[in-house]
């Protein structure tokens, strides 16, 4: 997979677990693939996410049909296990999960992303062979209790200035009245959660982006 991925798949790239998406989560990706997304990352984690390993499996191999369906890479967050027992077409990590280097040595061939909130962090990211960079928060946002504090388009654009090309999306907070900055200051997408999981009408709401994507 990691041969077709190419930084275009970064434009409109939805996450979600069940905790983010109210109206269901296998009816809320299909929504947001008829609304244009272009990758899909599933991120079971914290408050009223599924605790049970096996239904995270099963749904993890739902989800991950339904993107196959759509031809949209399927990431999983967090656990390279699932990530390489169910086939995912890559994985993202953070700081503290397990090493990148290690990763890619079992991910051969799949896409791996790494969150990183510095251009020391990305340079560590692209020599550990991360395929993409997600950058945030850039918004203030309430999906992830433990995140750091809003940078605005602040460490994008310093990843830039260094000579840093790797494909990068930018991730907190975003909504369709937002991203323009995000894009302008050298991303070449949005990673977005609650924006798209938790609107009356989800397929609209990724809609909307795509006046800005172009
Ligand atoms: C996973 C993650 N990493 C940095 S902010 C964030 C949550 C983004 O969620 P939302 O788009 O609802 O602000
Ligand atoms: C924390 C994260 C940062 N960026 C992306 C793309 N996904 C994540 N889970
Ligand atoms: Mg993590």
């Amino acid at each position: 997979m990691r041969a077709e991925f190419q930084k275009e798949n970064l434009s409109l790239y939805f996450i979600a677990g069940t905790q983010d998406c109210p109206a269901g989560i296998e009816t809320v990706l299909r929504q947001a693939i008829e609304g244009g997304i272009t990758m899909f990352q599933f991120r079971e984690k914290g408050p009223g996410s599924l605790d049970s390993k096996d239904d995270i499996v099963s749904l993890a191999i739902r989800l991950q049909a339904i993107c196959r369906e759509a031809a949209i890479p399927f990431i999983i967050n967090d656990d390279v296990d699932l990530a390489v027992k169910i086939g995912a077409d890559g994985v993202h990590v953070g700081q503290e999960d397990e090493k990148a280097l290690e990763i890619r040595a079992k991910l051969k061939g799949k896409i791996l992303g790494v969150s990183v909130h510095s251009s020391e962090e990305a340079a560590k990211a692209k020599a550990d062979g991360a395929d993409y960079i997600g950058v945030g928060p850039v918004y203030p946002t309430t999906s992830k209790a433990d995140a750091k504090e809003a940078r605005g388009t602040e460490v994008i654009r310093d990843i830039r200035l260094a000579g840093m090309q790797i494909p990068l999306v930018g991730i907190g907070g975003i909504t369709a009245e937002n991203a323009a900055p995000v894009f302008a200051s050298g991303a070449d997408g949005v990673s977005v959660i609650s924006s798209i999981s938790r609107a009356q009408d989800p397929k609209e709401a990724a809609r909307r982006f795509s006046a800005i994507i172009g």
